[in-house]
This record gives C-alpha cells, sequence and structure tokens, in this order.
C-alpha cells in the first residue's frame, strides 16, 4: 500500500489547473486570478486634498498674511481657476488640489474673516497633498496567481477593472453507489440506509471553490454505475463513494477497468480510507471514495479537496497541518497514517473522540478537529504535542 503523501502526488498528477474564464469583480472573491491584472489609471488620478481646509501656495503659509478664498475645490467637484500669490482656495478631502497651490492647511489652522483667510503660526506644516499616482499607476500590476481577497478586490475596483480573468470553478460531479442507498426524505425499506455522504461532500467541494453535480445514486450492478459515470461527462473531477472495497458487491473495485477506469493506484495506507482509488475515468479525473461515511470525509478533506483546489489554480498542497497539545493520552499506532477525529478544548488542546469508527456520523459532526498519528506512532501522553487538520 502507498502512503497518504505518495496517493496525493499521484491525485496531484493527474490533474492540471483550468483554464480561464472572465468573471465580474463582484464575483471574484476567493478565485485565482488567471493572467496579470493591470491598473487601467493612475490612483489617485490627479494631486488631491488629504484634508478638509484651504489649498494654498506654501510661501503663503507662512507669511501670516491674510489671503483672499477665489473660489473651492470639492470631491468630484474641481476648481477651475488657479491660485496666485495671496489667494487660497477652500477645499475639502478627496478634491482636485488646484493649479498654484502646493499646500492645503487644515481648516482648524485657519482664522476665518468674510472671504478672507489668516493662518495660524503654530500651523501644522504637512503638506496634506497626495500626489498624483501615490497609490498606484497606470500599468501596474496585480499578478496572476493571487487569490483574490477583500482587499484585492478594492484595488481591482479602482484601477478600474470591472471584470477579471480567473481559473474557471471545477465541477466535481459525485456519484454514491450502494442498493442500500436512498435519498433523505425518501422512505427507506427494512435493510436501507439514508445516502448521506454526497451530502458532506459537496459541502466540502464547494468550501474548496468547486461546483458540485450530485448524480443520481448508482446501484451496485456495473450496468448503474456505467449509466451513473456517463452523467458525469463534462466535469472536471469525479468522484465516488461505496464499492470500493473487495466485498462482491463492490462493483467499482471489481468492474474499474471494465467500465472505462485507468487505474492510478489502489489502498492507501491510511485510517479510515484504505480502500482509496484514484486514476482516470474516461479521461476526466476520478477519486474513489470508501463508502463508510467518516472514511469518505476523511479522504474528501485529505484528497478531494486538495484536488479542487489545485485544479481551481491553488498550488498543489496537502490539508493544511497545525500542532497542537494533546489534552489525553493516545495508544500506540497501527502500520496506517490515522486520522483521529478531535474535539479543540477552550484551552486549544485536542482530545481524541472515545469511538474511532469509520461509520460513525455523530461523533464526525462533533468532531472539529482531526489529530494525524503517523504509522508506527508511539503511544503518545498527555502534554505532547501533535499534528492536527482542523475540520
Ligand atoms: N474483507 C474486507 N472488508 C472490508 C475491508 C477490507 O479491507 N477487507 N475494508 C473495510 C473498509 S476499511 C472500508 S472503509 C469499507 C469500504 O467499503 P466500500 O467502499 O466498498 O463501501 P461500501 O461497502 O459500499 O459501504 C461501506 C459502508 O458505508 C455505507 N455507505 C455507503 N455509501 C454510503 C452513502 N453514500 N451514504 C451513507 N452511507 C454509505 C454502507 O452502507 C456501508 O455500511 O469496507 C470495509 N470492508
Ligand atoms: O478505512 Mo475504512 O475507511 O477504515 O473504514
Amino acid at each position: 500500500m502507498i502512503s497518504v503523501t505518495e496517493a496525493l502526488d499521484r491525485i496531484f498528477a493527474l490533474l492540471s489547473p483550468l483554464g480561464p474564464e472572465t468573471v465580474p469583480l463582484r464575483h471574484a472573491a476567493g478565485r485565482v486570478l488567471a493572467k496579470d491584472a493591470a491598473a487601467r489609471r493612475d490612483q489617485p488620478p490627479f494631486d488631491a486634498a488629504q484634508m478638509d481646509g484651504y489649498a494654498l501656495r506654501d510661501a503663503d503659509a507662512r507669511s501670516g498674511a491674510a489671503l483672499r478664498v477665489i473660489g473651492a475645490a470639492a470631491a468630484g467637484h474641481g476648481f477651475a481657476g488657479t491660485v496666485g500669490p495671496a489667494e487660497a482656495v477652500r477645499i475639502f478631502t478627496g478634491a482636485p488640489v488646484p493649479e498654484g497651490a502646493d499646500r492645503v492647511v487644515m481648516q482648524e489652522d485657519v482664522r476665518v474673516a468674510d472671504d478672507q483667510i489668516t493662518v495660524a503660526p503654530d500651523a501644522d506644516t504637512s503638506r496634506y497633498i497626495r500626489p498624483r499616482g501615490g497609490d498606484f499607476s497606470v500599468g501596474d500590476r496585480v499578478p496572476a496567481g493571487r487569490v483574490l481577497r477583500p482587499a484585492d478586490l478594492t484595488l481591482l475596483a479602482s484601477m478600474n477593472l470591472a471584470e477579471v480573468p480567473v481559473v474557471r470553478r471545477p465541477v466535481v460531479a459525485i456519484l454514491s453507489t450502494g442498493d442500500e442507498l436512498v435519498m433523505p426524505g425518501e422512505t427507506p425499506s427494512p435493510d436501507q440506509i439514508i445516502a448521506s455522504n454526497a451530502f458532506g461532500l459537496a459541502a466540502l467541494a464547494e468550501a474548496a471553490g468547486a461546483a458540485a453535480r450530485l448524480l443520481p445514486l448508482a446501484r451496485d450492478t456495473a450496468e448503474s454505475l456505467d449509466a451513473g459515470l456517463s452523467l458525469a461527462a463534462g466535469a472536471d473531477l469525479v468522484v465516488t463513494s461505496g464499492g470500493a472495497s473487495v466485498g462482491d458487491h463492490d462493483i467499482l473495485a471489481a468492474c474499474g477497468a471494465q467500465l472505462g477506469l485507468e487505474q492510478a493506484f489502489y489502498k492507501v495506507a491510511m485510517r479510515p480510507g484504505k480502500p482509496l482509488m484514484a486514476g482516470r475515468m474516461r479521461g476526466i479525473p476520478m477519486i474513489g471514495l470508501p463508502g463508510n461515511p467518516v472514511s469518505a470525509m476523511v479522504c474528501g478533506t485529505v484528497f478531494m479537496q486538495p484536488a479542487l483546489r489545485h485544479l481551481g489554480g491553488h498550488p498543489a498542497a496537502a490539508a493544511p497541518r497545525e500542532a497542537a497539545t494533546l489534552a489525553a493520552n493516545l495508544p500506540a499506532n497501527g502500520p496506517r497514517e490515522h486520522y483521529m477525529r478531535a474535539m479543540r478544548l477552550p484551552d486549544g488542546r485536542v482530545a481524541a473522540a472515545g469511538r474511532q469508527d469509520s461509520s460513525l456520523q455523530k461523533v464526525l459532526s462533533e468532531a472539529d478537529t482531526l489529530i494525524v498519528r503517523p504509522p508506527g506512532d508511539s503511544a503518545r501522553h498527555a502534554g505532547e504535542t501533535v499534528e492536527i487538520v482542523k475540520i
């Protein structure tokens, strides 16, 4: 069996980041910029007042003489004339500084009498002018590959870019398999259960920036699986759940090649998630998840989300790990990398759940952390540091 790292590398090797699409800025948050975006204007586009006050000649500010106010400039309404000696223009923050003026004196530092002002002798000496292009100039770039954060959207808008090229959002087709499955809201027969995996997987996919398509449930026959897989055409990734193990009804494992699967690997040294497979199904990258709900969700976190992020233009990177302190002892680990369901305590320490069976959806729902135990890890004691993945 291959390691988790090896499996993830082989999955990344099946994928290339998708091509660009143009989206309105309003829908660009969290997307990856596909090409450099270049400013179409200078910001500010003119020398702009930084304070409410008076625009005048610096030399006049120091003389203490009375200056005549010859007009006003507000944001969006410049003053068309020129400020000459012994003159001033009433100005407001954001307004273009008029020709001739090279300083703005704050109104707090000015005495006003009719249309005359006098600058106080102890006036603040700053010029309070934001120079044209002081923020950015025409041609300044936001580089391709940038994950667009709120502040980037502000910048791109200010650059006068109404739309931006971003890496296309991956589409993942999710196919749940199993004769025992019915959809939530239906009435199961006594030997049936509710198909739950696809709902968690779709949410994981969306959290990784993808669009999820839930395909109709497939039954444990090659024909049904074949029909289900044909509905995945056009997706960027196919994710199946169930039928991955060695039982007589585990059709995907038994008939994968017959259904069009070129397998990249089958089985990973991890727990839960051992019967994971990946490859290309009819040319589309595919990840075959085990049916046990916790296995499906853990593999969704460890493999599907990084795969979707990479398709969406992010670097090929594993789910981020952090260090945390154990709140209680843990027994030695076996030969597979173990992703233990755990809770973070208010003080930041982590405690593994008492029951780790891969079918327990309530335990997973109550967990907010996976403690990652390396293969063969020795017993760990409270107070020791372990690696975690937040979920
Ligand atoms: N002899 C062996 N048996 C099993 C092995 C093994 O190595 N040798 N591996 C076990 C492990 S580990 C896992 S994980 C499971 C995974 O098997 P499959 O991927 O074939 O999954 P299924 O048999 O289809 O289902 C397992 C379990 O999960 C339930 N299930 C399936 N799909 C859904 C769904 N969409 N929503 C909710 N629950 C689902 C299903 O009813 C089963 O209870 O195999 C072990 N066996
Ligand atoms: O790996 Mo299975 O996923 O242990 O239950």
